[in-house]
């Protein structure tokens, strides 16, 4: 399993980091068997998963139930679990209890929160002392879409762009190992990277970031319907897997599903009452 050492590395080196989402077993043992480099147990299991609206429905509970699964299913490579709308903003004991419980229960080695707000700044910092690594997510954070007024690109103009790079600077100073840095340009994505020594995971944020991160889903077009502009799907899933379920239902319809093949025979008939 990578450390937080060999992460910080990979930047030094320029070699890049995958990161994959995951949301329950089997989608765990196919990211640890292809070598993705981090899992993400993201809150958008809300969304593609559990078929909520946005990610502000999930709770702490949810997070640690799918987690839980994941670590079962890719015990060996480096997991990150975010944490859930409003888990980390009623005040920094209840922050810290709902992060002692996912990280404990789960045994994720990160948990990522969104923003850089001051309460948000000292939670890296609290959590990293208390030894929990600490992911940021800046740009497009999607647990605030009904403030920022839809899933829009960040960071378009110089106010903006400028506090995106403020705030990555900012999470660093405080510990975060590491920023997924979510829809913003892909020129000032790269200067964020420039700027801050810990790894900068991109998605929608051009190639100049150390490393990226899609949704499992996404990638495989598996039971999403749009996909946003920064995703390229690398299969149809949602065609092959419609096709194999029509041919099974019209096998079982017209009786050529199942044959001897799937059936338990008899050896010796005369045991039949
Ligand atoms: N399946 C899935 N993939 C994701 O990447 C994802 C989720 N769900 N759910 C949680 C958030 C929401 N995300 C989203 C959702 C939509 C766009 C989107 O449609 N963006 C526009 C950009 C619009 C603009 O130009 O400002 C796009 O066209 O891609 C972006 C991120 C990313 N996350
Ligand atoms: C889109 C990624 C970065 C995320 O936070 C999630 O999957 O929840
Ligand atoms: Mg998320």
């Amino acid at each position: 399993m990578l450390s937080r050492l060999d992460l910080q590395k990979m930047k030094e080196n320029k070699e890049k980091i995958s990161m994959l989402t995951a949301y329950d077993y089997p989608s765990a043992k196919a990211a640890e068997k292809s070598g993705v480099d981090m899992i993400l147990v993201g809150d958008s299991l809300g969304m593609v998963v559990l078929g909520y609206s946005s990610t502000v429905q999930v709770t702490v509970e949810d997070m640690i139930h799918h987690a839980k699964a994941v670590r079962r299913g890719a015990p060996n490579t480096y997991t990150v679990v975010d944490m859930p709308f409003m888990s980390y903003h009623i005040s920094i004991e209840e922050s810290l209890t709902n992060a002692r419980a996912i990280f404990q229960k789960t045994e994720a080695q990160a948990l990522k929160v969104e923003g850089a707000s001051k309460e948000v700044l000292e939670l890296i910092k609290r959590l990293t002392e208390a030894g929990i690594p600490v992911v940021a997510h800046l740009g497009l954070t999607p647990q605030s879409v009904n403030v920022l007024g839809g899933y829009k690109v960040q960071g378009k103009d110089k106010e903006t762009a400028r506090k995106l790079l403020d705030d990555s600077v900012k999470v660093a100073e405080h510990g975060a190992v590491s920023i997924v840095l979510e829809c913003v340009p892909k020129e000032l994505a790269e200067i964020i990277t420039k700027e801050v020594n810990i790894p900068t995971i991109g998605i929608g944020a051009g190639a100049d970031c150390d490393g990226q991160v899609l949704v499992y889903h996404d990638i495989l077009k598996y039971g999403v319907d749009r996909l946003p502009k920064f995703v390229k799907p690398y299969t149809d899933f949602n065609k092959h897997g419609e096709e194999a379920v029509k041919s099974y239902v019209s096998e079982v319809k017209n009786g050529s599903f199942p044959t001897d093949a799937q059936s338990f025979l008899m050896k010796d008939k005369s045991l039949l009452p």
